[in-house]
């Protein structure tokens, strides 16, 4: 089973579970690992999601470790383009890594969605 990463900045939180909820049947094709907060809001939604720690606190950290390691097939990363985040350096950090590992990143929900048909796409091949 592929793993996929879901993660919102706060301003963003509730496009995230809009999101989910809009796409659930095709998320349940994945193992889902979340930071911390967001993953909390997507498990009220029924999904089974691993939390990493929140974002602030490293949980960005820990999903770059992950693409490094090349154990994600993607990343939604709602990000809050209008908001100051204390741990910007985390985020540079997790875009500079997909780019240096080509880990497919989605940071705005129109983007998300043709992630998730492509890679659903592929699934259903096989590949
Ligand atoms: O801060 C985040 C992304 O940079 C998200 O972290 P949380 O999901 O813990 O709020």
């Amino acid at each position: 089973m592929k793993t996929l990463a879901l993660i919102a900045h706060d301003g963003m939180k509730a496009e995230m579970v809009a999101f989910v909820k809009d796409h659930i049947d095709i998320l349940r094709k994945f193992k889902l690992v979340a930071t911390g907060t967001t993953g909390s809001h997507i498990q009220r939604t029924g999904l089974d999601v691993e939390l990493k720690l929140s974002g602030p606190k490293g949980g960005d950290a820990q999903i770059a470790s992950l693409a490094a390691e090349a154990q994600l097939a993607g990343i939604i990363f709602f990000r809050d383009a209008l908001g100051k985040h204390p741990h910007e350096p985390d985020v540079q950090m997790l875009l500079r890594i997909c780019d240096v590992h080509n880990v497919p990143l989605a940071t705005n929900p129109a983007t998300a969605k043709y992630l998730l048909i492509g890679m659903a796409e592929l699934i259903e091949q096989g590949k």
